[in-house]
């Protein structure tokens, strides 16, 4: 048996600001580095030890695992970084607040901007100060692969082939890997794992710095996952992700 552990950044800015991230390289709040310093005690308590993580080349995500890793002792941890972890590009939706977002364009629209499978949002404009193409830390990607805007669809096509040809094979090894992700990053490899429809995976959401667990049989396939923390904790910060995209008035 093979285990994972999943675990989406804690609190960001503008998480507590509600807007739409994506791509902007926003830090942890106060509350977000407490929820990863909480999640690492968690698993120290619960005698976890990993031999390899990954996280994006997001700061929410890298010091979401920089807290966590420090919390179990094993800040010397090999870490491997990939854009192909970030969180979906919410394009021309970056930096608006969700509720004013949803007062003005209604809450259906946003439901669909947020969780439907494979309708992008509006793109970023190539001149916008947002626009990837000029950041160094996306020098590699060819100019054609990098994102003006995602839908799910397009964060699990970048996602998936990483998880088969970097994560799963050292997982299928022995090795016990951490994943400090994004919420849509984590939503895309979990369709994958549980086979998630389409239709379904618009009602997954997932909880800022809660380590979720997966259990893997000899094959790779899964057996069980499950939430290490508070659970009616976890449901109540599930059901605060979703509620997100409400209008205030
Ligand atoms: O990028 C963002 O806005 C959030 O991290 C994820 O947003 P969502 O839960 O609205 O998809």
């Amino acid at each position: 048996m093979h285990k994972l552990v999943l675990m989406r950044h804690g609190q960001s800015q503008w998480n507590l600001e509600n807007r739409f991230t994506g791509w902007v390289d926003v830090d942890l709040t106060e509350q977000g580095r407490q929820e990863a310093q909480k999640a690492g005690e968690l698993l120290r308590t619960q005698g976890y030890q990993f031999d390899l993580a990954y996280t994006s080349v997001l700061k929410r995500a890298i010091h979401t695992l920089w807290i966590t890793l420090d919390a179990i002792d094993q800040d010397w941890l090999p870490v491997r970084k990939s854009w192909r972890l970030n969180e979906r590009h919410y394009g021309a939706l970056q930096g608006l607040n969700k509720s004013e977002t949803a007062e003005k364009y209604g809450e259906k629209q946003v439901l669909i901007w947020r969780r439907s499978y494979d309708i992008r949002p509006g793109a970023l404009e190539k001149d916008s100060p947002m626009w990837p193409g000029k950041d160094p830390r996306y020098a590699d990607i060819p100019e054609a692969e990098i994102p003006a805007c995602e839908c799910l669809k397009d964060t699990v096509a970048r996602v998936i082939p990483f998880w088969e040809e970097s994560i799963k094979p050292e997982v299928a090894s022995g090795k016990r890997v951490l994943i400090a992700a994004h919420g849509n990053s984590l939503r895309a490899l979990i369709k994958h794992l549980d086979g998630i429809s389409d239709e379904d995976i618009a009602g997954l959401n997932i909880p800022t710095a809660q380590p979720l667990v997966y259990e893997f049989d000899d094959d790779m396939k899964p057996i069980r996952h499950y939430y290490l923390g508070n659970q009616e904790e976890i449901a109540k910060a599930i059901a605060a992700v979703a509620a997100q995209g409400k209008a205030k008035n």
